[in-house]
């Protein structure tokens, strides 16, 4: 892809997973990163979404987590499978070892890492996501976010956010991390052409 000015060509040559927490940004930073990269974007929650045609809350209220589970590794199976993107995974997909293995065969993964408090101020006032929907959804997010972290860590490439980032800063600090990979995202510059 060409930016702009005309100077640099991107080929992304494996799929980028982000993996993290509900609220750490997957989807919103996943979707400018395919933006700029001028790849495609795919959100598995919302492919899960579709395969069953209805939403996540009912999936789980109807034929429970373990059943969605399922869905989210054949979904993720089907859609590693398919050209280089940029994938949004749901929040516990990364949790499986099923999944991180196949991840790790024909994507790589990237851990988008923030701090408890900043994912509490990002759900606390949506309803869309079934686990935090308890007496206490704070704690429900601690517990989750306490077991979850060195699950998450054994990702291929880790990036921070911070409360003063953007969805941009972070989607630009994605970038930066894949360009250290250039068997991820080669990018050549044309500039003397
Ligand atoms: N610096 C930032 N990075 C990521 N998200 C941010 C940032 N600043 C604000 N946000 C907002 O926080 C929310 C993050 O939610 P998002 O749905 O992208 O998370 P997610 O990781 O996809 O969660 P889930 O696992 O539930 O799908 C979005 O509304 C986004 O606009
Ligand atoms: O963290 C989780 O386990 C989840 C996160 C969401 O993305 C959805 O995949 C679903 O609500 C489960
Ligand atoms: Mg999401």
């Amino acid at each position: 892809m060409r930016e702009r000015a005309g100077l640099l060509a991107q080929e992304l040559k494996k799929t980028v997973v982000l993996v993290g927490m509900m609220g750490a940004g997957k989807t919103a930073v996943g979707t400018a990163v395919a933006r700029k990269l001028g790849v495609p974007f795919i959100d598995q929650d919302d492919e899960i979404q579709a395969a069953a045609n209805s939403t996540i809350s009912e999936i789980f209220q109807t034929y429970g987590e373990a059943f969605f589970r399922e869905k989210e590794t054949q979904v993720l199976a089907r859609l590693l499978a398919g050209p280089p993107c940029i994938l949004s995974t749901g929040g516990g997909a990364f949790m499986s070892e099923r999944n991180r293995d196949l991840i790790a065969a024909s994507g790589v993964s990237v851990w988008l890492n923030a701090e408890l408090n900043l994912l509490w101020a990002r759900v606390r006032y949506r309803d869309t996501r079934p686990l935090l929907r308890t007496e206490n959804p704070y704690e429900t997010l601690k517990t989750l976010f306490e077991a979850r972290t060195p699950v998450y860590a054994k990702a291929a490439i880790h990036v921070s956010s911070f409360s003063n980032y953007s969805v941009d800063d972070m989607a630009n600090a994605v970038i930066r991390a894949l360009t250290e990979h250039p068997d991820i995202l080669k990018v050549t510059n044309h500039a003397c052409r």
